[in-house]
């Protein structure tokens, strides 16, 4: 295949070299996939309103994030297992990440220890947590992010039980010994129906009852700041600002979790008009072009996560995949802001975006 030039070449690529139980796993969603393809599809049922005459010869995309500075506001979602994508895993996508100056936020279920990704290169990263029935592990994994310099928790909570993946039960998907839990857990565990390993894994270890209350509990083993990852709805916005937690992740587990929950583009706005720019609201799923980051930008998100993609680049071409996606995704942003007469961050207003619903409204 020639060289990609988009996103969606380097899904090409992935697919080709990932054997097939890998790529399952990466590229599925829950039962019916039907919020999987909704979070992409959603994207493309919003216009662009762009206006003329606007000098667009200097673009700035540059952003900060609880006080860190990023070239652009594109990140890096946790993913699991990167080891299976390529063999330098998260250690090569932590310098993708830091070679185009963004934040990477590290799985709790990386193959590569938290000590090797922070030893591999300087950059600023987040520590994605799980809360596991053994809250000592959970514990001691956020004590280790702490020591080896991570600067937030972002704390996933749309994940009380694993979502049901049908391609990874077929597959009889294989979770590895994760090198995180050596000596503390085995990952190593067989589901007793024979079906997928990882949702057996995550059953036995994932602590459903974790709840708001709890939350005070993870506040007293940390002083990083904590976000929530997975919020979709303005109740939960609400409830979260008024836990005191540091900002709040809009995401549906990349349609991993709850099918038929929204496309995240389509509860984004709902979040942000409830949070009121208290505190900050990242978005994720379904970002596959710099117009789709744009269109996040005008509802409201201060910055997105990037997913899937990232483990593409990286099965495709290691760290310069990576390095690769992440720059394809700001040139186009680039591209956009220019075309629709926004030359920094604070000019993209929910006034260059138009919605199904908008247009509704216009008629009455
Ligand atoms: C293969 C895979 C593994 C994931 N692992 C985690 C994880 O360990 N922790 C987490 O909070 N989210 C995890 N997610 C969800 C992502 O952080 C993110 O919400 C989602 O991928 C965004 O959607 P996108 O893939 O369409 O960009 C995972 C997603 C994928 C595709
Ligand atoms: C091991 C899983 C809990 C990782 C995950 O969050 C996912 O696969 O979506």
């Amino acid at each position: 295949m020639a060289d990609p030039v988009n996103l969606s070449d380097f899904h090409e690529i992935a697919k080709g070299v990932l054997p097939k139980m890998y790529y399952d796993y990466y590229s599925g969603g829950a039962e019916d996939q039907h919020t999987l393809k909704e979070n992409v599809e959603a994207f493309r049922r919003i216009n662009i309103r762009p206006r003329i005459l606007v000098d667009v010869s200097k673009i700035d995309m540059s952003t900060t994030i609880l006080g860190y500075r990023l070239s652009a506001p594109i990140m890096v979602a946790p993913t699991a297992m990167h080891q299976f994508a390529h063999p330098e895993g998260e250690v090569a996508t932590a310098r993708a990440a830091a070679a185009c100056n963004t934040i990477m936020v590290l799985s709790f279920n990386s193959t590569c220890t938290v000590e090797e990704v922070a030893s591999s290169c300087d950059g600023v990263r987040f520590f994605q947590l799980y809360v596991f029935k053994r809250r000592d592990i959970s514990a001691l994994m956020v004590q280790r992010a702490e020591r080896n310099g991570f600067k937030a928790i972002v704390l996933t909570v749309d994940t009380p039980k694993l979502g049901r993946r049908e391609a990874d039960i077929k597959n009889k998907m294989i979770a590895p010994q994760l090198k995180n839990f050596e000596g503390l857990l085995s990952t190593d565990i067989h589901s007793t129906d024979k079906g997928s390993n990882l949702a057996a894994y995550a059953s036995e270890t994932l602590d459903a009852s974790f709840s708001w209350k709890d939350l005070e509990w993870l506040r007293s083993i940390t002083k990083l700041p904590i976000l929530l990852k997975g919020v979709l709805t303005r109740e939960d916005a609400i409830k979260a600002l008024e836990s005191g937690v540091a900002g709040i992740i809009v995401s549906n587990h990349g349609a991993r979790q709850l099918d038929y929950s929204p496309a995240t583009i389509n509860a984004l706005e709902e979040v942000v008009l409830a949070v009121r720019g208290r505190i900050p609201v990242l978005f994720d799923g379904g970002l596959r072009r710099g117009t789709d980051v744009f269109k996040a930008l005008a509802l409201g998100a201060q910055a997105v996560l990037i997913g899937r993609p990232i483990i593409y680049g990286l099965a495709a071409k290691g760290e310069s995949g990576v390095r690769r996606v992440i720059e394809m995704l700001k040139d186009e942003l680039e591209l956009t802001m220019a075309l629709s007469g926004c030359p920094a961050l604070k000019d993209i207003t929910r006034s260059h975006v138009r919605l199904g619903y908008d247009r509704l409204q216009c008629k009455i």
